[in-house]
């Protein structure tokens, strides 16, 4: 599959694959880039990732509105044949279903290979209240969600989440910005164990942490044995 431009370069990066007789490339907007929404610790933070990316200890995730985008390569397209021109379309990917800047999910991911660790760079905005002025519970599930289930997709492949264990410590003011930082703790077979805990950026106040176990779906190489076989 060839992307062009190189993603993360416009926002928009252009799935074809020339050998492929599909009728036209899949336009898959890229959520994880910086937008007027984001704050100045925002913009610090991914700032910061951005630099320690230069090295490649750590990768940039971009992040598209629907799982199947994020599936690289041929397994792409065979998870493509299998769903309908009007599934894709209608459905999203649950913390990208806004389509306006800064009212819910604002985020990106960064991982850490060598460290099997993800963290995420999270901006609650004003649609995720739960308590006044302070993120729902369920937005904070959310985020920890997928941080979690991408670091487990990195070493496992396709995976769900079996369980998933949350003691929140701090509530999450809106509009703040937190590090949500994950590790895999030990893969038993099909069984892969996360924690994770979610900080100010300051590091000061512990918001929430978790525990986690997903379960590998199917054999298909992860990313992580695709890397190393190259
Ligand atoms: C670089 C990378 C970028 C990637 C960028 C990707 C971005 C793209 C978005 C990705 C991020 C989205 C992340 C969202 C992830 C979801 O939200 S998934 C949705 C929520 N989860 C679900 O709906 C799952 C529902 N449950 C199920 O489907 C099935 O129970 C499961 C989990 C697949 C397991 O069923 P199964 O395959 O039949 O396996 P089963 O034999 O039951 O269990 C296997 C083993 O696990 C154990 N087990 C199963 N469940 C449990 C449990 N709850 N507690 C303890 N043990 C358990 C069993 O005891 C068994 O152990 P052993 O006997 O083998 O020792």
């Amino acid at each position: 599959v060839e992307e062009f431009p190189p993603s993360g370069s416009n926002g928009v990066t252009l799935r074809c694959r020339s050998r492929v007789k599909s009728s036209c490339p899949i336009q898959s907007k890229d959520y994880a880039l910086p937008n007027s929404s984001w704050s100045q610790g925002m913009m610090d933070l991914y700032s910061r990732f951005l630099e320690m990316c230069k090295d490649g200890t750590w990768k940039r995730i971009p992040s598209y509105s629907n799982s199947v985008d994020h599936i690289p390569g041929k397994a792409f397209w065979e998870s493509l044949k299998l769903m309908s021109e009007k599934e894709r379309k209608d459905t999203r990917l649950f913390p990208r279903n806004m389509d306006t800047e800064g009212v819910g999910f604002e985020y990106a991911m960064f991982l850490n290979p060598s460290e099997k660790r993800m963290v995420c760079l999270f901006q609650p905005g004003p649609y995720l209240e739960g308590p006044s002025g302070f993120a729902h519970g369920g937005s904070t599930a959310t985020i920890i969600d997928s941080t979690i289930g991408s670091c487990a997709t990195f070493v496992a492949g396709r995976v769900m989440t079996a369980n998933l264990s949350i003691n929140y410590r701090n509530p999450i003011p809106l509009g703040s910005v937190v590090l949500v930082d994950s590790k895999v703790d030990q893969v038993e077979g099909r069984k892969v164990f996360l924690s994770c805990h979610v900080r100010s950026i300051d590091g000061q106040t512990l918001h929430a942490e978790a525990t986690a176990l997903f379960i590998r779906l199917d054999s298909t190489k992860s990313l992580q044995q695709q890397m190393s076989c190259q």
